[in-house]
């Protein structure tokens, strides 16, 4: 638990785009530290899964005896924010997805990754989200999309236009927050926001 007024937030730092996400919280004024050993996800209120390469990170996570650990902290509540290879690693089901490849789980969803195709890999796009005013670039990099929800999760955008247009590409289901997108790559801190608001709120 915090001593500060301020959450304290790690971000999963053994692969993936760590220090963008790192800015990010620190630019909203949190406390915020990687995390690569159970010791450290300990001090956190927190964990952000940065964007990166799903599978290594699954391999990486158990390597480090992080899986079970960031595992029962989910399931104890702990609120969680994954970004593109974070949304399949905090997903529940995965399709298309390597031979035998682990998540973390905690949301009640199925993502498709490699979704939008070889094609048009990388994209960007304006989209609305649920909870922010106004438009929010969204920088889709071999990004998975959300095949299913169960119940509980609220779809908070969708891809706006586009062949892809409608697929679901940011949810929320209790403390748990995930988007296909980037949100850490540019200077727009509202979706991190958005994320901090449900921290401070738990
Ligand atoms: N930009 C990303 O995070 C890409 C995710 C990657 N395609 C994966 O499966 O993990």
């Amino acid at each position: 638990m915090p001593t500060t007024g301020q959450p304290r937030i790690g971000v999963f730092a053994l692969q993936g785009d760590v220090r963008e996400h790192l800015a990010t919280l620190r630019s909203l004024g949190c406390e915020a530290i990687g995390v690569r050993r159970p010791e450290e996800l300990a001090t956190c209120d927190a964990l952000v899964i940065p964007g990166g390469e799903s599978t290594t990170m699954a391999k990486l996570a158990r390597i480090f005896g992080l899986m079970d650990p960031i595992r029962e902290r989910i399931a104890g509540g702990m609120p969680a924010f994954g970004t593109c290879a974070g949304m399949i690693m905090l997903a529940d089901r995965i399709v298309d997805g390597a031979v035998g490849q682990e998540t973390l789980g905690g949301l009640d969803i199925t993502v498709r990754r490699n979704a939008f195709g070889r094609q048009v890999d990388s994209f960007e796009g304006n989209l609305h989200m649920t909870g922010i005013e106004g438009p929010v670039h969204g920088v889709f990099i071999r990004a998975p999309w959300v095949e299913e929800v169960g119940p509980g999760v609220e779809v908070l955008a969708r891809v706006e236009g586009g062949e892809a247009a409608g697929r679901i590409v940011a949810v929320r289901q209790g403390a748990l927050m995930a988007t296909s997108f980037h949100p850490e790559v540019g200077d727009d801190a509202r979706v991190h926001g958005l994320f901090v608001d449900l921290v401070r709120g738990a």
